[in-house]
């Protein structure tokens, strides 16, 4: 804890600008009050990046988006499609301006955020190149490496801020932090995706797997998912561990969405 404190502190020393990468689908257990503390503290100008934004609603992001923007400038960012990047490098450049000192040099840029939340995808699709490697692989960053953006902006690419608690499995499932293979209770993490699901989107997880869901529970839900995938045991009960590895890919691999 103490070695990442020390990395973070650093980047958010080095950088003019600093990025907050957070997961559209979990704004809040994505972000750190801490390390935003420490970055008002230093007087450094964040912005908060709401990435993975093709995985929700324009109407959700923009609810989050009205409550985050009384934090920092909030922009919406898929690096999947490359969407927002063009406003996120205004932005660091308004942020930048505004930062005294700073006019007409380059622009160090730290990102910062949870294993995971697309940081390097992020870097990426600001720079319009692939310098910055990324993987489905939590903790994949490694060190510190520059990204010449072009124009002014320069990144220093971290590694993921905070290592989750152990004991918080299902939050790791479904942050992908960690993925099924590495997951111990599948059938309570695709509980928690299901009941994520229903209370956000039914319809699209109806639709995904063609299934109708009245007022059943999320196991009952997980259920209708085994049969209709027709992941059966021999004498005929749904296989919940593999109805459940099922869900957890589906949904770490953004075709759920909310
Ligand atoms: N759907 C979707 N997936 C994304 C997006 N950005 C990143 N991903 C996926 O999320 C996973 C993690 O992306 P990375 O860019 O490696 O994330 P990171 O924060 O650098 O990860 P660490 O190296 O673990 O710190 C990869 O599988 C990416 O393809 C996005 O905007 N939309």
């Amino acid at each position: 804890m103490a070695s990442y404190k020390a990395l973070v502190k650093d980047v958010i020393k080095k950088a003019d600008v600093l990025l907050e990468v957070i997961d559209s689908r979990f704004p809040d257990e994505t972000r750190n009050s801490e390390v935003e503390r420490e970055i008002i503290r230093l007087n450094k100008p964040f912005i908060i990046v709401i990435n993975k934004s093709d995985l929700v609603s324009r109407e959700k992001l923009e609810k989050t988006k009205a409550r985050l923007s009384r934090i920092a400038p909030v922009i919406f960012v898929s690096s999947k499609d490359r969407s927002g990047t063009t406003m996120l490098r205004h932005q660091i450049l308004a942020s930048a301006a505004i930062k005294a000192g700073i006019k007409g040099q380059d622009i160090l840029v730290g990102t910062l955020g949870y294993p995971n939340v697309g940081k390097s995808s992020v870097i990426n699709g600001v720079t319009g190149r692939h310098r910055a490697s990324t993987s489905p692989v939590s903790g994949h960053t490694k060190g510190v490496q520059h990204v010449d953006a072009g124009s002014r902006i320069m990144f220093i690419d971290t590694p993921g801020v905070i290592p989750f608690d152990e004991k918080d499995e299902y939050l790791q499932g479904l942050l992908g932090i960690k993925d099924e293979t590495h997951l111990k209770d599948k059938v309570g993490v695709a509980l928690k995706i299901i009941e994520k699901m229903l209370a956000e989107n039914k319809v699209a997880l109806e639709s995904f797997y063609s299934i109708k869901i009245e007022d059943e529970t999320s196991y009952d839900a997980l259920e209708l998912i085994g049969k209709q995938c027709n992941f059966l045991q021999k004498k005929g009960e749904v296989d919940e561990t593999r109805t459940a590895t099922r869900v957890i890919n589906d949904w770490q691999n953004g075709l759920l969405l909310i």
